[in-house]
């Protein structure tokens, strides 16, 4: 038969942040290969799938991935030899059982997520179809709002900047996507002008967004409008703003830590700063605005602010139908944040996308802050028509190469694309 596996062959490369990442590359007896990488994140959910990484007497410094390589090059291969390429969910089933480990630790999340992304890849050229197509059928033309995160904080920045890790615009007024990627290198550019004339330094962090010393976490946000303005586009009617705070970053004993701001808050005087903040700008979606096991808290935000805008759990939920589902249940967001190697398997994020939609609940995808140039997320979000993503920055080439992608899609399906605009969001766009 055509679509058998003839082996997996893996080898570690280096990611955007100069890591070492896994790299697999899966061949077909009828001679297709085709190659899928492995990202790694830094603000990581404590419940995330598990990468393994090599001990400490191993090449850099303890961060190598050898022995999921060599992993994959043996013990998976053998158990693939000859099996059909196109059961994804046959083959994600049993790397979950040949792992044999609830968080994925024996073969390690980036081993098994590189041999189910190079295998969904080689399905996909072999049935000759492109992998947007494959994964989503013959009604995937949904092009997504980019939200690019151009202020980078947080851990990303190395507490450089603010506290809040992420500052996103979301282009939705645009009417195509490419349009939407025109603006939003036109704001990136005004941005960096803005910042200049301020005397703030244009240093960037992991995700290619800048990251000035600021004063304060409401101050980026400032910042982000006057670039908008700049460019003669209205803020709240084209372009809304999005935050992901990363807060479980600096939540420690009950408090959310605000280093730039010198105050400790609870998750209710949390709540009461993002109602300003949402007041005073036209944010409409607000990731992780607290921690990963205040659950209690989530519930209580999404209560006060969760019919105005889009509340996504990120590390509450790492991609993990089993956390979104409590989330449900317990009225904590309504939406989830959509990250790979969280969950280490297609099939898995697929369910988790699909659980989010049955239910009413937005599903963001996202790239890691450390990235490869693989753009798999790109078709992914175009598969399974979540409508928005992020993928950080117009600028740094592992993050460019995803929008790229979309761009590709979006001039492929011509008449049949459709930009995601202002619906794409959980709760309307009001302005
Ligand atoms: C992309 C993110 O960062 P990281 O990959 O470091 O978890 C995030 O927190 O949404
Ligand atoms: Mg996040």
């Amino acid at each position: 038969m055509d679509f058998e596996i003839n082996g997996l062959n893996a080898r570690e490369i280096l990611d955007s942040r100069g890591n070492p990442t896994v790299e697999v590359e899966c061949s077909l007896i009828n001679g297709i290969s085709a190659r899928a990488s492995v990202p790694s994140g830094a603000s990581t959910g404590s419940r995330e799938a598990v990468e393994l990484r090599d001990n400490e007497e191993g090449r850099y410094s303890g961060k190598g991935v050898q022995k999921a390589v060599e992993l994959i090059n043996t013990e998976i291969t053998e158990h693939f030899y000859g099996a059909n390429v196109r059961d994804q969910s046959w083959i994600d089933n049993q790397l979950i059982q040949l792992d044999g480990t609830p968080d994925k630790s024996r073969l390690g999340a980036n081993a098994i997520l590189g041999v189910s992304l190079a295998t969904a890849r080689a399905a996909a050229t072999a049935v000759q179809l492109p992998l947007y197509q494959y994964i989503g059928g013959i009604s995937a033309n949904l092009l997504p709002v980019p939200c690019l995160n151009i202020m980078n904080g947080g851990v990303h920045s190395r507490w450089q900047g603010a506290d809040f890790q992420e500052y996103m615009i979301a282009p939705y007024g645009a009417d195509t996507f490419i349009d939407a990627m025109r603006w939003a290198s036109e704001i990136y550019h005004a941005l960096r002008a803005v910042l200049l004339e301020k005397g703030h330094h244009v240093g960037v962090g992991d995700e290619g967004g800048f990251a000035p010393q600021v004063g304060s976490n409401r101050e980026p946000l400032e910042l982000m409008i006057a670039g908008i303005e700049k460019t003669g586009l209205k803020p709240g009617k084209d372009v809304g703003l999005c935050i992901d705070p990363a807060s479980s970053e600096f939540y420690k004993d009950g408090k959310y830590h605000l280093r730039t701001e010198k105050r400790s808050l609870t998750a209710e005087a949390m709540t009461d700063y993002y109602r300003e903040l949402i007041d005073a700008f036209p944010i409409i979606l607000l990731e992780d605005g607290l921690a990963e096991d205040d659950w209690e808290g989530w519930t209580v935000l999404n209560d006060a602010l969760g019919d105005r805008v889009e509340i996504v759990g990120d590390d509450i939920f790492v991609t993990n139908v089993e956390y979104i589902a409590r989330g449900i249940e317990q009225e904590a967001a309504n939406s989830a944040l959509i990250k790979l190697n969280q969950i280490g398997t297609l099939t898995e994020t697929v369910d988790a996308v699909h659980l989010c939609h049955s239910c009413g609940w937005g599903a963001f995808v996202s790239h890691r802050s450390g990235e490869t140039m693989d753009t798999f997320i790109a078709d992914l979000t175009v598969a399974l028509g979540t409508g928005h993503m992020k993928t950080g920055a117009p600028c740094r080439g592992e993050r460019i190469e995803k929008y790229n992608q979309l761009m590709r899609i979006e001039e492929e399906l011509g008449d049949m694309a459709e930009y995601a605009g202002k619906d794409a969001f959980v709760r309307p766009v009001e302005w």
